[in-house]
């Protein structure tokens, strides 16, 4: 992973060279503070040991009897769902891969009318075990595999804590079980089971995700200017402090789409605190040049865009044309076209002012992905560092799920009544 941060200084907000190199010296503090955690295995900072700690043969022992599954389908959500997700869509694979992360039922009848559900892989996720959404949607898997004649004990494995439904339904039905990696919050858990079942499931060479996670780890050093990762997450919090409250991330590879999402829980999960935090604002390029990019140039000064990129994948010409005005076009590829706004798009944020970073790894494979992955946790690592938040928390999202709770019956809880409460003004 390469950052170039080149275009993060002198915009508005005004971000110079003095002001990081006088950061630096707390990214060095940080740097410290982050290695003694990981060596004594401290809570969150225990993630970034994944890349030796993960056990990849481990892994690929307990999917083996799923190696005949045409699909692998992952129930869970957020951090639990996310990491899977990001493996699968940026990945080609023969075994196609599914996520159910949310309770949509229109969504999820869809998704079970379409899998034969005999040569599937239900891969449950849940850390807590307790999760309403993942519970529910396994309930509604389990009877949709029931109603067509399958086994489910055949057809599924949990990945889990100690503790929880989810392992007591696998030792009641003797379930092939994971291990949900003790204190590494789910959006810092796809380099251990939780990202890597799934992958393993659909042939994906997860020791070289984890390589590629530990060349990124390797790079980790008391200086941001030494450390890809720590450059960005010294430079978003440089910025963050000056205004840039939100953080446009915009890979430019349709395969990093749902990596904006993985991106989109970590940085706002993770950094969301005490009334501080950057909003990440998940984008595509070339697509939201034509949507979001208006906003990004000429709206209030008050973000930073990171455009990423590999900077090799496979291409495809465009066929030379006498159209009218676009012979320029004919004879070029797609890949050259999209490598030209994403140059022309960094270009044209900088002339506006607004700060952007670039990110780039070489491919879009399982090592490079290793890099990004491993680079964005120790990236909000070391901005929660510096911003001296409590990064590996997240006690503001305990508040809805039990007025959500309350209302379903599951309890008695002041937040359901607060529901109750709502003031309406209804316009029709
Ligand atoms: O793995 P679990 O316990 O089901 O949690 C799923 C997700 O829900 C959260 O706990 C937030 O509610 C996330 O931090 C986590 O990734």
């Amino acid at each position: 992973m390469h950052t170039d941060i080149g275009n993060a200084l002198g915009g508005d907000p005004e971000l110079t060279r003095d002001a990081l190199d006088e950061l630096d010296a707390d990214v060095a503090a940080a740097h410290e503070r982050i290695t003694d955690a990981m060596a004594d295995r401290e809570f969150g900072y225990r993630s970034l040991n994944l890349p030796e700690t993960a056990d990849p043969d481990a892994i690929r022992n307990a999917v083996a009897p799923f190696s005949d599954s045409e699909a692998v389908l992952t129930v869970g959500i957020g951090g639990s769902a996310l990491g899977a997700a990001t493996l699968s869509n940026a990945l080609e694979s023969d075994v196609d891969a599914y996520v159910l992360d949310n309770v949509d039922p229109e969504h999820t009848t869809r998704l079970l009318d379409s899998l034969d559900l005999s040569r599937t892989a239900v891969n449950v996720v849940s850390n807590s075990g307790t999760t309403a959404e993942t519970l529910s949607n396994f309930l509604v898997v389990r009877d949709a595999m029931e109603r067509a004649g399958v086994d489910w004990t055949e057809r599924t494995f949990v990945t889990t804590g100690p503790e929880g439904n989810l392992r007591s339904l696998a030792e009641k039905h003797d379930l092939p079980a994971l291990d949900v990696p003790e204190g590494v919050p789910g959006r810092f858990s796809v380099l251990s089971t939780v990202g890597l079942a799934a992958a393993a499931i659909q042939g994906h060479d997860i020791e070289a995700v984890l390589a590629g996670a530990a060349d990124e780890r390797d790079r980790l050093a008391g200086s941001l200017y030494d450390s890809p990762a720590y450059a960005y997450g010294a430079t978003t919090y440089a910025l963050a402090e000056r205004g840039a409250l939100t953080n446009a991330f915009m890979p430019y590879a349709e395969s990093l789409e749902t990596f904006a999402e993985w991106f989109a829980q970590l940085w706002a999960e993770s950094l969301g605190k005490d009334g501080q935090g950057q909003t990440p604002a998940r984008a595509l390029g070339a697509t939201d040049q034509h949507s979001q990019l208006q906003l990004y140039r000429a709206g209030p000064r008050d973000k930073l865009v990171t455009l990423v990129r590999p900077t090799e994948r496979a291409d495809r010409g465009i066929p030379e044309t006498d159209l009218e005005g676009l012979s320029y076009l004919g004879g070029q590829s797609l890949g050259t076209l999209l490598d030209a706004e994403f140059e022309a798009t960094e270009a044209s944020l900088t002339a506006a002012d607004c700060p952007n970073v670039r990110i780039e790894i070489d491919r879009v494979d399982e090592r490079g992905l290793g890099e990004l992955l491993f680079g964005m946790e120790a990236a909000c690592i070391c901005y929660g560092e510096l911003a001296d938040l409590s990064t590996f928390t997240q006690p503001a999202v305990e508040w809805g799920k039990k007025a959500a709770r309350g209302l379903l019956g599951g309890g008695e809880f002041a937040e359901a009544d607060a529901v109750r409460g709502k003031d309406r003004l209804v316009v029709e």
